[in-house]
């Protein structure tokens, strides 16, 4: 072994079983809209212990290959491939890696799974390859990929603006949540680009989140377009209060206990997925910045 290998606080060369947490929108209101089109938001993120896994080795000579396949998503196309290439290039990194995504979490489900891969992403590499970028300049980097990824690397629940990238921290207890996947997949622009949208939500202040009556001003769209959308929420709501998550098509709904949740998981018709999980208190790399 070389005397770099042997020092402690040298990168390492490989991370594997790295965790991409879902996320839940709690609530999700529309304010307002950008010259650009995009959507000014008002939004509690909430990070859940359940997700996909990725490996990272390094590779030496610059290249950045995928090691695993990922239906209808062409590794050039991969957010997971796309964000290692942003970071290589800010950086000036000639160092590159192979990457194996193992997807758990539905695609086009509100749960930011590709997004979250690709925070996991800019995460894992930054520590790989000793890049050394802020949380801060990683969370800049990410909202180039997608309006979800910052908040995965911020890291930790938020209340969120802007069209989701800036944050306060939020101060929730530990919860524990049932999620549906009705039989449907949503695209997040087909929802955005609806013409029954409201988009005038009054804005809320942090300070009066708890209190507040909050919504997700997609779950109308989406319960339209698709039914079994709100066939879920209503099949849930038998259960505890029960609501949509980002642009759907997942529903979710907080349980008291993990029997609770077994029951329900085990109860849902057989056309819909369901699980349980935690919420998450820190994301598992957040130390991977500074
Ligand atoms: C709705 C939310 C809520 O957390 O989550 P998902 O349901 O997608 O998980 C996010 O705002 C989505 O984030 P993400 O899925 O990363 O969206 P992006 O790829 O950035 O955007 C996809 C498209 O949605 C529209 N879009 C997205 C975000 C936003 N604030 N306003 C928009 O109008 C834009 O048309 C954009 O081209
Ligand atoms: N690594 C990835 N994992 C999932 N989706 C990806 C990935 N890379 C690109 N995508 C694209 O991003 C879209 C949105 O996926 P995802 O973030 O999982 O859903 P949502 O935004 O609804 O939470 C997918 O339909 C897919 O085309």
């Amino acid at each position: 072994m070389d005397a770099h290998a042997l020092n402690a606080a040298s990168p390492p060369l490989r991370l594997t079983g790295c965790l991409a947490p879902a996320k839940l929108n709690l609530f999700l209101h529309v304010v307002g809209r950008r010259a650009d089109g995009y959507h000014l938001l008002q939004t509690a993120f909430r990070m859940l212990d359940w997700g996909d896994t990725l490996d990272f080795e390094l590779r030496t000579d610059g290249l950045i290959r995928r090691r695993t396949d990922l239906d209808g998503v062409p590794p050039e196309q991969d957010l997971v491939v796309r964000a290692a290439r942003l970071l290589q290039g800010v950086t000036g990194c000639k160092l590159g890696a192979d990457i194996a995504v193992h997807k758990v979490l539905p695609m086009g489900g509100g749960l930011g799974g590709g997004s979250s891969d690709a925070a996991t992403t800019l995460l894992a590499l930054n520590r790989l390859w000793n890049t050394k970028l802020s949380r801060q300049a990683l969370q800049d980097l990410g909202l180039a990929l997608g309006a979800d990824v910052p908040f995965f690397i911020y890291g930790r629940d938020a209340f969120a603006e802007g069209v989701g990238e800036h944050f306060q921290p939020l101060q929730l207890a530990p919860a524990r949540y049932v999620v549906i996947l009705p039989g449907v997949h949503i695209s997040t622009v087909e929802i955005f680009s609806s013409k029954e949208l409201t988009r005038n939500t009054d804005p809320i202040k942090i300070a009066d989140f708890a209190a507040s009556s909050t919504r997700n001003d997609l779950q109308p769209v989406a319960c339209n377009r698709y039914p079994e959308v709100a066939r879920a929420i209503e099949w849930l709501a038998q259960f505890a209060p029960a609501r949509m998550t980002g642009s759907g098509a997942c529903v979710f709904a907080e349980v008291a206990s993990e029997d609770e949740a077994r029951r329900i998981v085990a109860e849902c018709p057989a056309s819909w997925k369901a699980w349980q999980a935690l919420s998450l208190e820190r994301h598992p790399l957040y130390e991977s910045a500074t």
